[in-house]
């Protein structure tokens, strides 16, 4: 337990499940408005294919449908799946007149609280982004490298030589321990420890739990009671590192980034929505795209071999190729999701107020007219080409919600990427590509990216 007492005001998940009420609409088209077609299954059938797989059902639909179609899914009702480059950039950059995110992303507020940027609009999402964005400047995220280097060599160190695991969960294992340290700041091992283990359970979220957010009785019983206990422990730590932050007086000089957060006073409840939702953010999606990145690079030995010839080069820009390119092929966020409070015009439909789009970055980071004839090979070199069509690019999002993390991912996954390849060599367990699946919303290497250590290395 916390060593300090919780004093100040603070909203218990329970109150949170409690007062979230989603504004339901169901898009009904007006005059001159319409959805654009899609299959007449049943919507439960198009629900399961949506929420299990829908990195096969997508692209099933765009086949029949073209590059915009329309799916019923439960519980949300009808949604707009965009697939075509110009109308994902439209959707993915349209800004909160045309598409905003918060009604899209309201799910989240339970969990998170309700000023999280992830569910903000307007004014108030750009208030909030300018308290959070210094602390991801390039200078900022640059002087963690060495710790990033650090704890990757740590937790290379404890894998087993021979025997074949899963990289996705010792991926998601320095992915947490990134956060605790360089993002919540805290060095004790023993408090890091306790405070990775209750955010484990936080963003470890079952489909099971989710039934609370549509009955908020739940949460006094069995499994989610001790669901929303989980999520109320995590925060007594939380507020425990915050208070501790704030307390600091060497605080100034800390390269964390809880230490910028505190800056401007701040109510600690503020800040507690900041890390759970960088949190949120940020621990999954680089580690199951780290695992991408193994997975792909040991199944092209050329592309392995030329990262391996560039390992002494702090500014190898292969090495930043085989990131981009991972992120192009295996987008861990398969689409983006906005929800329209107007009508508005999409690839020749007036859509309705409160519809729900989804723009898939899958379809286009592999659109042949975009990326020509080889868009689905991996092939890192194209980016070292001139004028890579990176407007068929979006692998963090775009517009106000941009990815806030997006250096810091991709700096953390050229150091990952670095540090492994010096200190072991890696082998699939198979030859086979892993095939993709879908964990709640991202794309993951269905059998967990699973490698085996051939040899450790003399580090050079
Ligand atoms: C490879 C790793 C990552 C990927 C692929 C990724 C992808 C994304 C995407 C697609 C969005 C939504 C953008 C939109 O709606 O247009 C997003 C938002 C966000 N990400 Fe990341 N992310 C990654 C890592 C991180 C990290 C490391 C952090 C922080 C430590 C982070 C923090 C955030 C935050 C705070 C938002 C919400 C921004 C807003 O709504 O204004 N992400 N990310």
């Amino acid at each position: 337990m916390s060593d300090f007492t919780v004093t100040h005001p603070r909203t218990p998940a329970r109150e949170r499940l409690r007062s979230w009420r989603p504004e339901i609409r169901h898009p009904t088209p007006g005059p001159g408005e319409a959805l654009p077609p899609g299959p007449r299954t049943p919507a439960a059938l198009q629900s399961l294919r949506v929420w299990g797989g829908r990195n096969t059902y997508f692209p099933a639909m765009r086949e029949r449908f073209g590059d915009l179609f329309t799916l019923r899914v439960a519980p949300i009702g009808r949604i707009v799946v965009a697939c075509g480059p110009e109308d994902v950039r439209t959707v993915a950059l349209g800004g909160p007149d045309g598409f905003p995110v918060g009604e899209n992303n309201a799910m989240f507020e339970p969990l998170l609280g309700r000023r999280t940027v992830l569910a903000l609009d307007g004014a108030a999402h750009r208030s909030e982004r300018r308290r959070m964005t210094p602390a991801f400047h390039g200078e900022r995220v640059a002087a963690l490298v060495s710790t990033m280097e650090e704890l990757t060599r740590e937790e290379v160190a404890s894998w087993p030589v021979g025997p074949a695991f899963p990289l996705v969960e010792r991926m998601r294992e320095l992915t947490l321990r990134v956060i605790v340290r360089l993002v919540i700041g805290v060095e004790d091992p023993d408090r890091a420890a306790r405070l990775a283990a209750a955010l484990r359970r936080v963003v470890d979220i079952r489909t099971r739990d989710l039934l609370m957010w549509v009955w908020p009785g739940l949460a006094r019983i069995g499994p989610w009671r001790r669901t929303v206990e989980g999520l109320d422990h995590a925060d007594d730590l939380l507020y425990a590192e915050i208070d501790r932050c704030r307390r600091d007086p060497g605080r100034q000089g800390r390269p964390d980034v809880l230490s910028m957060l505190l800056d401007g006073s701040p109510d600690d409840e503020l800040v507690r929505v900041e890390l759970v939702t960088l949190l949120t953010g940020g621990y999954e999606t680089t580690a199951v795209a780290s695992a991408w990145m193994f997975e792909r690079l040991l199944r092209h030995p050329e592309a392995l071999a030329r990262v391996r010839a560039g390992l002494d080069d702090p500014r190898d820009q292969y090495r930043t190729a085989v990131v981009k390119e991972t992120l192009r092929l295996r987008p861990v966020s398969y689409n983006l999701g906005r929800r329209t409070t107007g009508p508005v015009e999409l690839g020749g439909y007036r859509l309705p107020a409160g519809t729900f789009v989804w723009p898939s970055l899958s379809a286009i980071h592999t659109d042949r007219r975009a990326w020509g004839a080889d868009a689905t090979e991996f092939r890192p070199e194209r980016w070292l080409e001139p004028d890579p069509p990176v407007r068929a690019y979006l692998p963090f999002g775009g517009g106000a919600h941009r990815c806030l993390g997006a250096t810091f991912a991709q700096t953390e996954m050229e150091v990952i990427l670095r540090t492994v390849l010096r200190h072991v060599e890696l082998c699939p367990d198979r030859a086979a590509d892993e095939p993709a699946a879908m964990r709640n919303i991202i794309l993951v290497p269905r059998r967990g990216a699973r490698v085996r250590v051939a040899r450790t290395l003399a580090p050079h």
